[in-house]
């Protein structure tokens, strides 16, 4: 396994930044995901890394060693595709040993050796001898994840290895893969725009926009302290409910007053949908009606129409509402995330900022 750090990666298409200035260090052993809406850069990345894209400017360094003049094949990567790029005309072993035997000139009995060696790891010896149309897209995924821990590379970089496969199959697949790379003790990088692949797969993510690191962090510091609110509406299930106009019109008006003068007049609120109740016993409170309530095990995700955009609250599974009933929404300032100023960052929380305002006009 190795380290990876990258310093001031830029790379452009024609007009299109895809790359604006990434300085990013993955260490030894460590799963990184990379999570951005398309077009955000994330491919980009991992192509650079892998030197299969050339940067304008910035260094990519392996294991201690500047990868400029070293071609895909010469760089210590393994890489697992969203298409599974399997060869249809070769067994699932075949597929797992063409890489060693050919790009690593290794000896034939000693790849065997090594493709059983993970098959069993990944438990898919049943399926050495099968052509990939003879496997399900669970399985052909397996090969392919097979394919490049026998390579046993420093670094393994995943672009969207669970797309195309259904909800179940996805949620199964990504424990299981994030379990086999920890065991392999391998360095991983892995590229996607599902925030729930994200935050059951990474030691850390890196929240990119635009071509930029928004947010790097463990997914709890993204999930408790969204550094802007583009984090906060990407991070969560539902995300946080973001609010531009106002959620108790006296309240934000009073937040408003007591906000720093610098500009920050235009803030958005945010709280989460298990922050908020469907109660008349909290701080602030506002009415809305229930369009949907979808249930969530446990839980329940009761959708509310409110001053115009719909707001999501989670609660107990017991609690009996209707589609149409007129219910309470409460939440208390603690709970309440306010974001502002450029690039709409974190600026606390409703509550932490009443206090500091008041400290300040105290003094
Ligand atoms: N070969 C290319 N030629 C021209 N533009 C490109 C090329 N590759 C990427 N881009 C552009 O660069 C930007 C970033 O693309 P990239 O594929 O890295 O995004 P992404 O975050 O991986 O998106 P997605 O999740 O849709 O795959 C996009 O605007 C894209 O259109």
């Amino acid at each position: 396994m190795s380290a990876v750090t990258l310093r001031g990666l830029t790379k452009s298409f024609g007009q299109v930044r895809a790359l604006d200035g990434v300085d990013l260090d993955v260490a030894a052993g460590e799963s990184l995901v990379v999570l951005g809406p398309s077009g955000s850069g994330k491919s980009t990345l991992l192509r650079v890394v892998a030197g299969l894209e050339r940067a304008d400017a910035g260094s990519v360094v392996i294991g201690g060693v500047d990868q400029r003049d070293r071609a895909t094949h010469e760089r210590d990567v393994a890489i697992v595709f969203q298409h599974f790029a399997l060869y249809p005309h070769l067994s699932a072993e075949r597929n797992i040993t063409l890489g060693l035997t050919h790009g690593l000139r290794m000896p034939k009995s000693e790849a065997r050796d090594r493709a059983r060696d993970v098959a069993e790891r990944l438990q898919i010896t049943e399926l050495l001898d099968r052509l990939p149309r003879a496997m399900s897209g669970g399985q052909r995924q397996r090969v392919a994840l097979a394919r490049a821990l026998a390579r046993r590379a420093g670094v393994v970089l995943l672009d969207e290895p669970l797309s195309g496969l259904d909800a179940q199959l996805r949620a199964e697949l990504r424990v299981e893969i994030a379990a086999i790379l920890r065991n392999a003790g391998a360095t991983a990088v892995h590229v996607t725009h599902d925030q729930l692949d994200a935050m059951a797969m990474a030691d850390r993510i890196a929240v990119v926009r635009a071509g930029r690191i928004e947010q790097l962090g463990t997914p709890d510091d993204l999930y408790e302290r969204p550094a802007s609110e583009f984090v906060a509406g990407f991070i969560g299930s539902p995300p946080m409910n973001l609010f531009r106009s106002e959620f108790d019109g006296t309240a934000h008006r009073t937040l408003l007053a007591v906000l720093p003068p610098s500009g920050h007049h235009d803030v958005t609120l945010g709280v989460r949908p298990e922050h908020l109740s469907l109660t008349r016993d909290a701080p602030w409170t506002a009415n809305g009606v229930v369009v949907l309530v979808e249930p969530a095990g446990p839980s329940k995700i009761v959708h509310v129409s409110l001053a115009g955009h719909t707001v999501t609250v989670r609660c107990a599974a017991d609690v009996g509402v209707r589609a149409g009933e007129t219910v309470p929404l409460g939440c208390s300032p603690g709970r309440v995330a306010v974001f502002g100023g450029p690039g709409r960052r974190y600026l606390g929380t409703a509550d932490e900022l009443f206090a500091s305002r008041s400290a300040a006009s105290a003094t």
